[in-house]
């Protein structure tokens, strides 16, 4: 059984009172585990005919549901590494069900890394519309491109920024803004000995000085009438509600609107929700306010160069795709770059990805990057070769060997499991040489 702090347990208490035994009970139960089916690359059926264990829809999110608290690692399953799904804490699904991301809109996700949350933002927006992922620490950003590359997403940007230098430079430029804020992770202790470790009620409070801050940076990104939801996956109303109101206090151009969600209960501001692990999530809160007031900053368009080999970059892809390349493409370095039809102004704002990575120079060729076949369909390449799940070719080719191809397939060609692409290789000889990324194969 979870010891937890004596103080956390007064707190909790005082919250929860009649309830407090369930939520005491809850720490002897195995944790919620979650997926999310990510549409841009999959469909439900398909999802659940390869995976080994049985799916059950959660509140949270239409397309985020329960596995079995003793199904195995997922990582390594080949519908991961294509990224039909994505592993995510069920009420953790909750926040972008409230922003209510629709095709077309501009959305900022300001504290962004490892990626759940911008990846389901990314699904809904079904490839119309930005979404900015950022994430301050690099480390962390690296992990969420490669997320958001995993997933397939062609109209986001990935930056390492300050909220405050990304907001002010952006302001104005959004629809809607994600702050699901670092937090003192109250509502991980079930699966988390660290969050656990680190708790203290100076930790909380010090959380609350930072959410406050991160908040009073997101206002300025967004456009009239603009969304923005605050969420944290921490159950103390010092970084929840009390962070609301602070932050209405100051900015009376923002009102707290009814979320409209049924998942959960209604928080201590009732137009607020919660989620403690008595509602089916390990614990989450989410607020979604609206900004009133005009926001007349915006920012200049960015317009990229003509790159200097962009013929031959669209050689390269004929080869690969059936239709012409119809996106604006971009240099950064040897780095040729697919990007989103419209952009704000990107210099100084930390970006590390600005759309699909489509290929890098190298001597004289241009070698296409894995990015470019993870975010196409399989119908969209000139030559594919599509495995089962539980081939022994999908498996050799996650581990990074040649496989065995048709006589006839020449070139670079698309390697699909179930019907989404996982990467590519070069088929030559009846062969087929991998392309897989060294640092994604399994072992
Ligand atoms: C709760 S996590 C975000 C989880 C993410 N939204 C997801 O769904 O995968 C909060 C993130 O905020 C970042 N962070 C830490 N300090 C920050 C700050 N001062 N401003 C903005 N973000 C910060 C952390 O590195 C962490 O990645």
């Amino acid at each position: 059984m979870i010891e937890l702090p004596g103080s956390f347990q007064n707190k909790m208490g005082k919250m929860l009172g009649e309830e407090y035994e369930d939520f005491l009970a809850s720490y002897r139960e195995p944790y919620y585990r979650g997926i999310r089916l990510n549409t841009l690359k999959c469909d439900e059926k398909t999802l659940r005919a390869s995976l080994p264990f049985p799916l059950e829809r959660t509140p949270f999110s239409p397309l985020s549901y329960y596995i079995p608290s003793h199904a195995p690692k997922i990582g390594s399953l080949a519908l991961h590494h294509a990224g039909a799904f994505y592993s995510q804490e069920p009420s953790a699904a909750s926040a972008v069900t409230a922003l209510n991301p629709k095709p077309g809109d501009r959305v900022l996700d300001l504290c962004a890394a490892p990626g759940g949350k911008s990846t389901q933002i990314a699904a809904l927006l079904q490839g119309n519309g930005l979404l900015w992922s950022n994430e301050i620490v690099k480390s962390r950003a690296n992990v969420l491109l490669s997320n958001i590359e995993r997933m397939g997403v062609k109209n986001a940007v990935v930056s390492s920024c300050h909220p405050e230098t990304l907001c002010s430079a952006l302001a104005g430029y959004f629809d809607k803004v994600l702050v699901d804020a670092p937090c003192s992770g109250e509502g991980m202790f079930r699966r988390d000995e660290q969050a656990l470790q680190d708790w203290s009620q100076e930790h909380v409070e010090a959380c609350a000085v930072r959410q406050l801050a991160i908040l009073r940076s997101a206002a300025h990104a967004l456009k009239e009438n603009g969304t923005l939801v605050y969420s944290t996956c921490t159950f103390s109303p010092e970084e929840n509600e009390g962070v609301v109101s602070e932050f209405l206090k100051e900015r009376n151009d923002f009102i707290l609107t009814d979320s409209g969600e049924s998942f959960g209960r209604p928080a201590l501001l009732p137009q607020a929700r919660r989620v403690f692990p008595m509602d089916g999530g390990e614990g989450h809160f989410v607020a979604v306010l609206r900004r009133v007031s005009v926001n007349s900053a915006y920012p200049a368009p960015y317009s990229p160069k003509k790159p200097v080999l962009l013929e031959m970059v669209k050689d390269l892809y004929d080869q690969i795709f059936q239709a012409p390349l119809s996106s604006p493409v971009d240099q950064i370095g040897d780095s040729f770059l697919m990007l989103p039809h419209e952009l704000p102004y990107l210099k100084g704002l930390g970006v590390i990805r600005a759309g699909v990575l489509l290929g890098e120079a190298k001597k004289n060729r241009i070698e296409p990057a894995h990015a470019l076949f993870m975010s196409a369909k399989p119908q969209e390449l000139n030559s594919v070769m599509n495995f089962s799940h539980d081939s022994e070719q999908i498996g050799a080719f996650l581990r990074g060997e040649e496989i065995e191809a048709d006589g006839d397939c020449h070139g670079f060609t698309g390697v699909a499991v179930d019907g989404v692409l996982t990467g590519f290789g070069k088929c030559s000889n009846a062969r087929l040489k991998n392309r897989y990324p060294k640092g994604l194969r399994n072992n």
